[in-house]
C-alpha cells in the first residue's frame, strides 16, 4: 500500500455502518447534505438553506455549461446533481464511502436529459490525477490529515486551468493566541469534547486554524481571493438537525438504541454550542492559481 492510500477505513466506519445512512436520513434534509447550511433569509428552512449553501459555492466557482467540475467528497450527491442540472457542467464525483457512492449513481440516474454528466467514483483526490476546469470540496477537508495538505494543495494546483478555481468549504478551530485574542476561554470541557468528536464521531478528522489552510494553499500556488465565515449557519444548521433527530428519537433508538441516540444528541448540540461559542468556524475558501 502507498502511504497515499486513502484513508477509506476511517471514512467507511462513518458511513458505511450498519443502517449510519438510515440515521443520518432522521435529521439531515432530503438530499442528505452533511455539511453547513446557508440560512441566506431568516424564514428558510434547512432544505432551502442547503440549496442555498450549494449555489453560494457553486456560484463562487464561476461555472459555465460544458466544464469539468471536480467535487471532492461529494456525499450524497446533492451538489454534483445540482450543478449538472442548473449550470450544465460535467461532473465527476469522489467519495471514500460505498454506501455514497450507490446512493449517487441511483440519484443521477433522475437528471433531466440537458443535464451536465454525472460519473461518481469510489476515490479519494489522492488518486485522481487529470485536469478538470473547477474543485469544489464542501466538508471534505476535515478528513485529509496535515501531513497531506501539502500534497492536496499541489495536486489541487495541478489539475486546474491557469484560470481555473477552487472552492474549499471547510470547518476550522483557532488556535490558542487566536482565542486569547477573541477573549474565548478554552475549558477542560471543550478540550474533552474535542477529543469525543476526533476519536468517537469523526475518527481521524483533523481540524486547523484558518491560518495554516491559507499557508498551505499559497505555498502551492494559490491566491486566496476570499474566505468567508458561515459560523453561525453551522450553529443553526446542527441545532436544526438536534430538533430533527429529537423529534424521530423513537426511530432513531430502534436503529442506533438509546445509547446511540445520546451518543448523537451530544454530537449535534455539543458542536452547535462550540460554533455559537465561536471556539470554531466554518470557511468557504474561494482559491485561484497565482
Ligand atoms: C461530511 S461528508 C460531506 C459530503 C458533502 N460534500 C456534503 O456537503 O454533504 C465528507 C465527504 O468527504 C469524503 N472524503 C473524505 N476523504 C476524502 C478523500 N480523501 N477524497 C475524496 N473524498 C473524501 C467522504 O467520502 C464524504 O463523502
Amino acid at each position: 500500500m502507498s502511504d497515499t492510500t486513502p484513508f477509506f477505513e476511517n471514512v467507511q466506519t462513518i458511513y458505511d455502518d450498519d443502517h449510519s445512512d438510515d440515521l443520518l436520513a432522521l435529521f439531515l434534509d432530503d438530499e442528505m447534505v452533511y455539511s453547513c447550511a446557508y440560512f441566506e433569509r431568516d424564514d428558510m428552512s434547512l432544505g432551502e438553506a442547503q440549496i442555498a449553501k450549494l449555489d453560494l459555492s457553486l456560484g463562487k466557482c464561476d461555472l459555465s455549461p460544458g466544464q469539468t467540475l471536480l467535487d471532492i467528497g461529494c456525499g450524497y450527491g446533492a451538489c454534483a446533481y445540482r450543478a449538472a442540472a442548473k449550470y450544465g457542467v460535467n461532473v465527476i464525483g469522489l467519495t471514500l464511502s460505498e454506501k455514497q457512492a450507490r446512493h449517487c449513481r441511483e440519484k443521477m440516474k433522475g437528471l433531466p436529459p440537458e443535464a451536465g454528466k454525472v460519473e461518481i467514483r469510489l476515490a479519494g483526490w489522492e488518486e485522481f490525477d487529470q485536469p478538470v476546469d473547477r474543485i469544489v470540496s464542501i466538508g471534505a477537508f476535515e478528513h485529509f490529515r496535515r501531513e497531506r495538505f501539502a500534497q492536496f494543495f499541489e495536486t489541487a494546483h495541478r489539475l486546474l486551468p491557469a484560470d481555473g478555481r477552487m472552492m474549499l468549504h471547510t470547518i476550522v478551530a483557532f488556535d490558542f493566541p487566536r482565542l486569547d485574542s477573541l477573549g474565548i476561554e478554552v475549558t477542560h470541557e471543550n478540550v474533552l469534547f474535542g477529543k469525543f468528536i476526533q476519536r468517537k464521531v469523526f475518527p481521524g478528522g483533523q481540524l486547523f486554524d484558518p491560518r495554516v489552510i491559507e499557508d498551505f494553499a499559497t505555498k502551492a500556488g494559490f491566491r486566496i481571493e476570499r474566505a468567508q465565515s458561515l459560523q453561525l449557519h453551522y450553529a443553526r444548521t446542527l441545532e436544526t438537525w438536534a430538533a430533527n433527530l429529537e423529534r424521530r428519537h423513537d426511530e432513531a433508538v430502534a436503529i442506533k438504541g438509546e445509547q446511540g441516540y445520546a451518543f448523537f444528541m451530544k454530537y449535534l448540540t455539543g458542536c452547535a454550542a462550540h460554533f455559537r461559542s465561536g471556539h470554531i468556524d466554518v470557511v468557504q475558501f474561494t482559491m485561484v492559481p497565482r
